[in-house]
């Protein structure tokens, strides 16, 4: 009997649009039971695979770099290797991939509709693109990977309307549509939303897409093509880099809070996102921190410390058009000053 090819569901959205919040739900539900997922993160620490709850075998890091540019042999690699699996036996009914917030879906796209290997066992089951109502105005307006993740998906879905005047929601609804005729537009309240809307989504189809939708994917073609085993690192904007600090000693929250929610205020056009799992002095539980753009989110804090962890503080923020040291002088210069009246409190 031939085997059922296994769909591949890519998720994608603009940083910190809410992907893995949405991943996280996601995969409570019973229709989500033998998903393999596949994670990749722009920056040198990658975060999500903590983040994400179910942390098994079936979770799969890809992260020395984006998905769209150095990962994409990644990509198939393990795409592959889980083929080899179910081959085996292991019951792996589906795959869902987050990309990084900045990844251009069409090399993803690419990759998954013309790799033969890939293509003998999995089926390309739709893409699912994020977009934060906070910040997708701005994101539309100067990030060309917002506007391709956009016009490419199969399902859209409204992120973060509890931080967004009806209004501008609206507005932003509106140049969705414009941009992607073709895919429903859904919403999605701190990632719940119902499964049903987002699988099985019959896989990608050009019709009724914006024009340029064929031009972009005729040039994946011919890109891939010319440059096969090249890496391409210069996809992405020039201008945005991801920058990591690592720190030994817990962290006084009063300094590092005050100093994201300094940033988020007077750099959130150049901060595009900041994400840190934290030791914070005094505090027993790992603290995990959201920056989008102009929003600070409100911290949470996990569980437990993962059971390896070596309880260092790492944090990653992508810049765009901000030298490291701007970050990194500010930092420094809010965390002693908490420092400092710890003492004084303490002493
Ligand atoms: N207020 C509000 N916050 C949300 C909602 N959805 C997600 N968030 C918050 O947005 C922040 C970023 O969410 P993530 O799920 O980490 O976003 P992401 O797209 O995976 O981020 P990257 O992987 O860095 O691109 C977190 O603090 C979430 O709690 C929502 O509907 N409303």
């Amino acid at each position: 009997m031939k085997r059922e090819k296994i769909p591949v569901t890519v998720l994608t959205g603009f940083l910190g649009a809410g992907k893995t919040t949405l991943l996280n739900r996601l995969l409570k539900a019973p229709e989500m039971a033998d998903c393999a997922v596949l994670i990749n993160e722009f920056g040198e620490i990658g975060l999500d695979h903590l983040l994400v709850e179910r942390l098994d075998d079936d979770v799969v890091l890809l992260n020395a770099g984006c998905l769209c540019c150095t990962v994409r042999g990644d990509l198939v690699r393990v795409l592959r290797d889980l083929a080899l699996r179910a081959e085996g036996g292991q019951a792996i009914r589906r795959v869902v991939v987050e990309t990084t917030g900045l990844a251009d879906p069409a090399p993803i796209l690419q990759t998954l509709m013309t790799d033969p290997v890939v293509l003998s066992a999995f089926r390309l089951d739709g893409i699912v693109t994020l977009v934060d109502a906070a910040s997708g105005m701005a994101t539309l307006d100067t990030q060309i990977e917002a506007v391709k993740q956009a016009a490419m998906a199969d399902r859209l879905v409204l992120t973060k309307l509890d931080l967004a005047s009806p209004e501008s929601a609206a507005a932003l609804a509106a140049r969705l549509s414009a941009l992607n005729p073709v895919a429903p537009l859904l919403r999605a309240e701190h990632g719940a939303i119902a499964p049903a809307a987002l699988l099985d989504a019959g896989g990608f189809d050009p019709a009724g897409r914006l024009p340029a939708v064929a031009d972009w994917l005729a040039a994946e073609a011919g890109h891939h093509h010319h440059h096969d085993h090249h890496h391409d690192r210069n996809r992405h904007d020039a201008g945005i880099e991801a920058v990591s600090f690592v720190f030994d000693a817990p962290l006084p929250w009063d300094g590092v809070a005050t100093w994201l929610e300094m940033l988020a205020l007077t750099r959130g056009d150049s901060v595009l996102r900041v994400k840190g799992l934290l030791n914070i002095a005094g505090e027993e539980r790992p603290v995990v921190v959201h920056g989008v753009q102009h929003v600070f989110h409100p911290p949470l804090k996990l569980a437990a410390w993962p059971g390896d962890h070596d309880r260092k503080s790492r944090l990653t923020l992508v810049l765009r058009n901000l030298p490291r040291a701007v970050v990194e002088e500010g930092l420094v210069a809010f965390i002693r000053a908490a420092q400092d009246t710890m003492t004084i409190r303490t002493g």
